[in-house]
């Protein structure tokens, strides 16, 4: 059984048409990148996932429970995570408050958040700067720190929203590195992202969205090749 199963899903802002007949799946254990230009419905596909915003018909299963309709807390708490196009960290806050944050999802002692907050900052490898607010933190660190904030409501899918933006070589290297280091340690990743030299090498399937409608699902290889993808947006880059 498929992990994620979106099934022909529209979603309709008024007259416009964001998402048109979209189905595809995820496997557990895999990493897929949702890949397509601007304004191609990637991000709405997302909040449909996430139950921000759910689709106008169509329906989302994880696993055989059907999540479309669900609140976002609901979908946290059956296991989807997510991270924002903009980082939305507390900037007040240290580094180890923003994780403690989704930590107290799943547990109910500040021992217990703290703690399990910490591991999370050793995983993404801001651990030293547990005690940092997060205002004051890089962007790639800020990026890194709402991934860890995303795990710790331990999803099984973890859909990550332009993650490697912005950030220079070294940042997308390191980054890349803690993507598959979440996917071996068991949570499947659904990756938005406009940096293909950082999704294209570690995803196990590439769906490509324009003008909200699906026009390629395959391996890298075969999307990168498939000419509707070239014209569509491959030939921009
Ligand atoms: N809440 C909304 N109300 C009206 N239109 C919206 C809303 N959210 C998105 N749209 C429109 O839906 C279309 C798809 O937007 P979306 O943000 O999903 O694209 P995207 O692929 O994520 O783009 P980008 O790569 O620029 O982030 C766009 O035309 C956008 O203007």
């Amino acid at each position: 059984m498929s992990l994620l199963r979106v099934e022909n899903v529209y979603k309709k802002f008024g007259g416009l048409t964001a998402n048109q007949d979209i189905s595809f799946t995820v496997q557990a254990g895999e990493i897929v990148g949702l890949i397509g230009p601007n304004g191609a419905g990637k991000t709405t596909m997302f909040n449909c996932i996430a139950g921000y915003s759910p689709p106008t018909t169509g329906d989302i299963w994880l696993e055989d429970m059907k999540i479309s309709g669900m609140t976002p807390e609901q979908c946290a708490r059956v296991g989807i995570g997510r991270t924002f196009q903009v980082a939305r960290t507390f900037t007040s806050m240290t580094a180890l408050e923003n994780v403690m944050v989704g930590a107290f999802l799943n547990e109910h002692s500040v021992p217990a958040a703290r703690r399990t907050a910490q591991e999370l900052l050793d995983f993404v490898n801001l651990g030293r700067f547990s005690d940092k607010p997060a205002g004051s933190m890089t962007i790639s660190e800020q990026r890194r720190l709402a991934v860890a904030r995303a795990l710790a409501v331990k999803p099984k899918l973890l859909l990550m929203d332009e993650v490697m933006a912005g950030l220079n070589p070294t940042e997308v290297r390191e980054t890349v590195d803690v993507v598959l280091k979440i996917r071996d340690q068991g949570t499947s990743c659904l990756i938005v992202e406009h940096v293909l030299e950082g999704i294209m090498p570690i995803a196990n399937q590439i769906v490509v969205l324009d003008y909200g409608k699906k026009i390629a699902d395959g391996s890298p290889q075969d999307v990168s090749n498939d000419p509707h993808v070239i014209a569509a947006y491959l030939g921009d880059e």
